[in-house]
């Protein structure tokens, strides 16, 4: 299993090491444009491989997309983050661009891999993806619910005073500050409703947390986070490389599921070898679904900035 990382940042050597501290790929190649930076990083966390115990041989290339050919798996976390007091969508100027190159670059190389899109704007980025390759709509995902669920898991955590093994819960939706969608109603303590312990206003506390998780860390760093969408990116690829069927909230191409067309959006899948292999449709009550028509308005205002 033979998975490319482009971007060798914060996101991408992070997504890089919890690929290969769960030892089920035998290749990790992180790709970057800076000189030197991608070797600098792969050599890094290599020389964690005796320490952390894993035999996956990462290698880093500064932007030789030959060295990634016959991946089976590609994610591109290569563009700019933004900075305290800046929106997602604002990153669309700088980052469309390179997504778009980027995702040409390594379809050449790998024309049957599947792409993971994790730069921002996501939803926006993982359209323009679709829109700008002919790859099946399966094979190209966007990550932002995964982590966006592990947010809402730490908050509803908090507000319980439980041990976040405990809690279950998912957020559905765009990727951005309003657009996200924590199912509070679904949200269980083992197997029971968290709706049975907390107030309705403790609960509107932590679906307003969860929603504004990146901006509050994008704020205490000075840059977005990297660790939790490390993590989120490796269990997605984890899913795909052992087949392993997990549901989890990503960005699909809708065709009327959930009532949308013609954009990419959070929603629940089933992650196996071929990628997205069904987008889940569950119940949502009026508000829900009032909440995900917004948030799809929000997403498909930002594709419209693209230059398709
Ligand atoms: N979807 C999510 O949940 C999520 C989570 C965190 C970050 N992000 C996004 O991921 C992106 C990366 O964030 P980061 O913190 O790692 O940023 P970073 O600046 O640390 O790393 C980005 C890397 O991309 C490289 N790069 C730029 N253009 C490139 C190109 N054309 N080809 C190859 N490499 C190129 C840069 O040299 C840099 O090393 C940002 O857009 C950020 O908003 C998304
Ligand atoms: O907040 C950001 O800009 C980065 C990322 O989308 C996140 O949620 O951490």
């Amino acid at each position: 299993m033979k998975v490319t990382v482009v971007g060798a940042g914060a996101v991408g050597a992070s997504c890089a090491e919890y690929i290969a501290i769960k030892n089920f790929a035998s290749e990790v190649v992180l790709l970057d444009i800076k000189e030197g930076f991608a070797e600098g990083k792969a050599m890094d966390l290599m020389q964690t491989a005796s320490l952390n115990g894993f035999d996956t041989k990462i290698t880093g290339v500064t932007n030789d997309y030959a060295k990634t050919a016959d991946s089976d798996i590609c994610v591109i976390t290569s563009g700019i983050p933004r900075k305290p007091g800046m929106t997602r969508e604002e990153l669309i100027g700088i980052n469309a661009g390179i997504v778009k190159t980027v995702s040409s670059s390594l379809i050449q190389h790998s024309p049957n891999t599947i792409i993971i899109v994790v730069s921002n704007p996501m939803d926006t980025m993982t359209y323009l993806v679709h829109k700008t390759t002919n790859l099946p709509k399966n094979r190209i995902i966007g990550m932002g619910g995964a982590l966006d669920s592990a947010r809402f898991k730490y908050r509803l955590a908090e507000a319980l005073e439980a041990p976040i093994s405990d809690v279950d819960g998912m957020v559905i939706g765009g990727h951005s500050d309003k657009g996200m969608v924590p199912l509070t109603a679904h949200a269980t303590r083992n197997s029971v409703k968290v709706t049975e312990f907390l107030s309705d206003e403790r609960l509107n506390q932590v679906k307003e947390d969860t929603k504004v998780g990146g901006a509050t860390l994008t704020k205490l760093l000075g840059t977005s986070a990297w660790y939790a969408p490390g993590a989120a990116v490796s269990g997605l690829v984890q899913a795909i490389a052992c087949d392993q069927k997990k549901m989890y909230p990503c960005s699909a191409l809708l065709e009327g599921e959930y009532g949308l067309n013609d954009l990419s959006i959070g929603v629940p899948v089933i992650l196996g070898r071929n990628g997205i292999e069904k987008i889940v449709e569950i119940e949502l009550s009026d508000a829900e679904k009032a909440h995900l028509t917004e948030s799809a308005e929000g997403v498909k205002k930002t594709n419209g900035l693209l230059a398709l």
